[in-house]
Formats: C-alpha cells, structure tokens, sequence
C-alpha cells in the first residue's frame, strides 16, 4: 500500500541484548500510533532504527515500497527529511531565535555554504511563520529559543520538524520532560497535525493515559518484542498488568495519576 511503513522481522541486538527482538509491523498511512511499555523494552531503539540513526542488525524496514536500511548518502539525508524526529530534550539551539530554530528544518534542501551561512528564501521564512502560527508561537518567532518553556521548545520542535515537509513524524517521548498542561498543548499540536496533514505519527510515551486520550492505535513492547498491537479499547487491565509487570506498574500508577490531571480543566 502506498506510503505504508513496514517492518519485517527487524532485529537489534546490543552486545547480549536484544532491545528490539523479530519486530514485524505495518503502519498505515495517517494512523496516529502510540508506543508504550517499560523502560528498557525497545521503544526508543525502534523509533531510532526507523529513521536510520541506528542500523537493524537483521531485517527489513521499508516505506511506500522503498527498502530504507540499505540507503546510503543523499538518498539517507533524504529519507531523514521524510522521517521527522522529536526528541525529549528538544534539539533546539538556545541561543538563536525560535523563527531561524525552525529555519534549521529547511537545511536538509540547501547545498554546504548556503547552510554555512544559513540563508534562507522568503518562501521560506513564510513556511516557518505559518508553521509557528500552527503551534501559536508567532509572537514568540524572535525571542531566544532558550528563553521558551519546556512546552513552546517542544512545540518549536515540532514547527521545525513541519518544515522538513515530512512525510512520517516519530516522536521519542516529547512529552517525558513537560508538565501535564505542556503535554497537552504538544500532543494536541501532533494531532492537529495528523489529522489536517493526514501526517502518519508514531509517538513513544510513557504514560497510558496519554496513549488512550490521542492513539488510533496502540502497540505496547515488552522485551524488544510486539507484545500488544491494538486499540485503547482492546488495551484491557490485565493486558497493562503483563506489560508492566507488578514492579512496573507501581511506576505506571505514578504516571497515570500525573496525566489524569492533565484532563482537568484549569
Ligand atoms: N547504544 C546502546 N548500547 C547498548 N545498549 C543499548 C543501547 N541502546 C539501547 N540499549 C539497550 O537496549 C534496550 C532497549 O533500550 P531502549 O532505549 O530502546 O528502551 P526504551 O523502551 O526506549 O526505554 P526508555 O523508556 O527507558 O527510554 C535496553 O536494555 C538498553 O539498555
């Protein structure tokens, strides 16, 4: 199917660890997906080997057809274009301006002294803006980024990674280090985007909550494994108490109670 990320018995094995062990998936265009499961169980591995920071030590991952463990040099680059990645800790540049942070997502189209100098189009400084506006940072665009929340850094992420033009988001834990009112504001800005763009979104969380409130669909890993792959509905309690295990789900009640306050109005 076009546009269709597929994963077939895809491996990593680190040392005597297999953090993603015969993982076998297919992610349909513009599904919203959320990935949970307990420390240590292969989510951020998986994310990583999607979009080739890591390589599978066996396996196949491919998207509208295409093999992408096999891409080397400019096709590679452009795969990661494709391939947006939000991460925990934001990947801005604190001391540059939000608008020229969500500049830098334009890079990736400029050959090596254009980006050394960093000169970008009008056309351009437009689709930031209008990125910005998307996420309701425009009156933000000149402030220093390092000034920002945790929240509107994340948001400005997400306007840079809209800037790349992707064609899949992944998302490794963006919402880890935000308070439960930020983590609304940047998972309602990821939805806004799957459901206008028709963007396909896969998203690590830690909280389930969270994976209810936003996720068509849910797969929960155990082990490096696909140990549940279904909806919110489908995800029933004993399920969650084999995913996380007693020990974990101590952890997992602590994360539940933090985000129930996230559906309480101010
Ligand atoms: N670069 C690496 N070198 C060695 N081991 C690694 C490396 N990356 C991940 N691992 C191991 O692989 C396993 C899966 O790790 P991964 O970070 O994918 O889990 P996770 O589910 O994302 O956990 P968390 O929620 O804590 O981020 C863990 O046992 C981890 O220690």
């Amino acid at each position: 199917m076009a546009a269709t990320l597929s994963l077939s018995n895809v491996s990593r094995v680190f040392g005597d660890t297999r953090a993603v062990d015969q993982v076998t998936l297919d992610i349909a265009p513009g599904q919203f997906v959320g990935v949970i499961g307990r420390s240590g169980a292969g989510k951020s591995t998986m994310l990583r080997l999607i979009n080739r920071l890591i390589d599978p030590s066996e396996g196949s991952i491919s998207f509208d057809g295409s093999e992408i463990t096999t891409l080397k040099g400019k096709s590679l680059r452009a795969w990661r274009r494709d391939c947006a990645m939000i991460f925990q800790q934001f990947n801005l540049v604190d001391r540059l301006d939000v608008l020229t942070n969500v500049l830098i997502g334009r890079l990736a189209e400029h050959g090596f002294l254009s980006s050394m100098a960093m000169r970008f189009t009008d056309a351009e400084r437009t689709m930031a803006l209008q990125a910005l506006d998307r996420l309701d940072l425009v009156p933000q665009a000149l402030q220093r980024a390092g000034t920002l929340s945790g929240g509107q850094q994340q948001r400005v992420a997400i306007a840079k990674a809209l800037v790349q033009q992707p064609k899949i988001m992944l998302a490794d834990e963006p919402i880890a280090s935000l308070d439960p009112a930020n983590a609304t504001l940047v998972m309602d800005g990821l939805k806004q985007i799957n459901t206008e763009d028709g963007l396909t979104v896969l998203v690590n969380l830690h909280t389930l909550d969270t994976a209810r409130a936003y996720c068509d669909r849910i797969i929960a890993m155990r082990a490096g494994r696909v140990f549940f792959d279904g909806t919110a509905a489908q995800l029933t309690d004993d399920v969650v108490r084999d995913i996380y295990g007693t020990e974990g789900l101590r952890d997992f009640n602590e994360a539940v109670t933090s985000t129930q306050r996230i559906a309480v109005p101010a």
